[in-house]
């Protein structure tokens, strides 16, 4: 059983699996295509992604692929925490540039669904944080894409600041937001 939850941003929806709990643990579905296009979540995820990160304060992110490659991703949290972020980057959307952040906790069998038109990110909150989630196109290196993770213009309220976040030399490098150009348009439901 799926329970949905709103977010800031009516296409970003939050998710919780209930989950069989006995003498030895739980056991929840996490992902049922049947009871997704229940609650109006039609992706036809073809790929899953896992990422590990060994300390807390770990940025990926922001990043998108651009269409033909763009992706909508399921994301979900194996062990540790992290904050999610999804920037709305579809122009002429009425949120567009403001974004959802959303605490993920493996504890609390939270799944966060962004879809394509987002640019995605998230910041470690555990050490030993490790990260799951599932895209609806496959990798295409051509086609990936991302905006700096801290651009003041985003107002994103990521707990580390620039001098204490880990974070790879690609993403410490993505452009800003001023500069940025987005490759995807807003289309109302
Ligand atoms: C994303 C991806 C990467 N790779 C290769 C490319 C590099 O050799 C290596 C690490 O890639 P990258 O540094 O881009 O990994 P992240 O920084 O975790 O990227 C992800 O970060 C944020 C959170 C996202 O939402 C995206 O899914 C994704 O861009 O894996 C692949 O082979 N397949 C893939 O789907």
């Amino acid at each position: 059983m799926i329970e949905i939850h709103s977010t800031s941003i009516p296409e970003v929806k939050v998710m919780t699996s209930s989950r069989a709990i006995d003498g030895r643990g739980f056991f929840a579905e996490t992902y049922s295509r049947r009871d997704f296009i229940e609650i109006g979540i039609t992706a036809d995820f073809v790929q899953d992604n896992e990422s590990w990160n060994s300390a807390a304060g770990t940025i990926r992110g922001l990043h998108f692929q651009r269409p033909d490659f763009a992706q909508a991703k399921l994301v979900r949290v194996l062990s540790g925490a992290i904050l999610d972020v999804a920037v709305d980057i579809r122009v002429g959307s009425p949120t567009y540039a403001q974004h959802v952040a959303l605490e993920l906790d493996a504890a609390d069998n939270k799944q966060i669904f962004i879809p394509r038109g987002f640019a995605h990110g998230f910041c470690t909150l555990a050490p030993a944080t490790h990260v799951t989630y599932k895209v609806d196109a496959y990798y295409s290196e051509a086609h990936e894409s991302g905006l700096l993770w801290n651009d003041p213009n985003l107002a994103i309220k990521w707990p580390v600041d620039s001098a204490a976040a880990i974070l790879s030399e690609k993403d410490a490098d993505l452009p800003g937001f001023a500069a940025f150009e987005s490759p995807f348009m807003f289309e109302a439901a």
